[in-house]
């Protein structure tokens, strides 16, 4: 899809998918060079990113956030799966690495905009090499020039910046540099590893807006990564939560963090201090349901952090209203304890328990 920086797109996201991950696993050998162990840091990760969406992946650190990404990214071969763009496979399209034609469809914003720039070269040699890679620089020197310009209006920088080196800007100038040499390409989908964990408070939330304003006036689609739920929820359509690598839950970014139904979503939730939320933030309550998540025996959570549930794996369920998309995938998950769901309500009562829950687990 090509389109000009200037355009408006419709805003809204359509369902039509943009990116497609579909069971994607990934283990890395461990032990040296005759060892058969192997670490698993994803699986049977499935994932759709669609047209004009933002979807944040979340998780605490070693849940396999970057495993995904670097397997999406083509930079890692994953052990199984199939990740499409558009409809197509690119797992077997580009077999060994990722080709230019990926490349023009799917670009990284990594975390370290301090690494990533070389800082032997002023920004416009960033920005002119993308365009001239992948042919996006027009037919003639003004043109580019004036590309050149576009982009950096747009990503918010002044034009006259093309002539600086990365040294002499900012954190946060340096990352919207990443973006726009990512948006020179005029890729469908971005992948952000992370974009703004090593800026400045300050200057996150532009950087933030600016991710927005490429989804609803480009109609980029991306996955966001972070373990920021604050941003994730700022910015995000959607969000999904990972833990151990694999995706437990995942629904409207809202809806999800406001009921979060998994413990370990609860968990992460309730790290976040909200002064919406009175006594949100209550350390007491915190160890107690991560003492109670730790003691559980029938899920991950049994202290395995590489172990899928004991027994049998758990299968999704709906948690709330439908239009929301928000499920969830837990053993202790209890339909019927409220709106909210909570894992971690106990057992209903004949009270409180609806007379369809019976019903249906009965028909099981
Ligand atoms: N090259 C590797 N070799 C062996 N194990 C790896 C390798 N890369 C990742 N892992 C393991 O895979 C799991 C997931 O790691 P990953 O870096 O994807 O997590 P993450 O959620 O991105 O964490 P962080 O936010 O700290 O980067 C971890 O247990 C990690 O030790």
């Amino acid at each position: 899809m090509s389109h000009s920086l200037t355009s408006t797109v419709a805003a809204s996201a359509t369902r039509t998918p943009a990116l497609e991950i579909r069971g994607l696993g990934k283990s890395f050998p461990i032990g040296g060079l005759f060892s058969r162990e192997s670490v698993r840091a994803l699986y049977g990760v499935d994932l759709t990113i669609n047209r004009g969406e933002i979807v944040a992946l979340v998780g605490e650190s070693g849940s396999g956030k970057s495993t995904l990404a670097r397997c999406v990214a083509r930079l890692e071969k994953p052990t199984c799966g199939a990740i499409l763009i558009d409809g197509v496979d690119i797992l077997k399209r580009d077999r060994f690495q990722a080709s230019r034609a990926f490349r023009s469809q799917l670009q990284m914003v990594f975390q370290d905009p301090f690494g990533s720039l070389n800082p032997a070269h002023r920004i416009e040699h960033f920005l002119r090499r993308s365009l001239a890679i992948h042919g996006k620089g027009g037919g003639s020197a003004e043109e580019t020039v004036r590309r050149l310009e576009e982009l950096m209006t747009t990503v918010g920088l002044q034009a006259d910046m093309l002539n600086s080196y990365p040294h002499e800007l900012s954190g946060g100038q340096r990352q919207r540099v990443a973006i726009a040499r990512a948006l020179a390409v005029e890729p469908q989908v971005i992948l952000a590893d992370e974009p703004t964990s090593m800026l400045d408070v300050s200057v996150r939330i532009g950087v933030l807006n600016l991710m927005r304003k490429l989804r609803d006036e480009q109609g980029i689609s991306m996955l966001y990564i972070t373990h920021d739920l604050a941003s994730a929820r700022y910015l995000a359509d959607r969000t999904a939560v990972m833990f151990a690598g694999e995706l437990v839950e995942e629904g409207e970014s809202l809806d999800l963090l406001a009921n979060p139904a998994h413990p370990y979503t609860q968990l992460l939730v309730s790290a976040v201090p909200d002064p919406a939320r009175a006594g949100s933030y209550d350390p007491v309550r915190r160890a107690e349901l991560r003492q109670a998540v730790m003691a559980s025996t029938t899920c991950a959570f049994d202290g395995d952090p590489n172990q899928a549930c004991s027994a049998e794996e758990p299968v999704r369920h709906q948690v709330g209203d439908p239009e929301n998309r928000h499920w969830v995938r837990c053993h202790l998950y209890r339909p019927w304890a409220g709106a909210a769901g909570h894992a971690l309500a106990g057992e209903p009562t004949q009270s409180n328990r609806p007379a369809s829950s019976a019903q249906e687990e009965a028909s099981a």
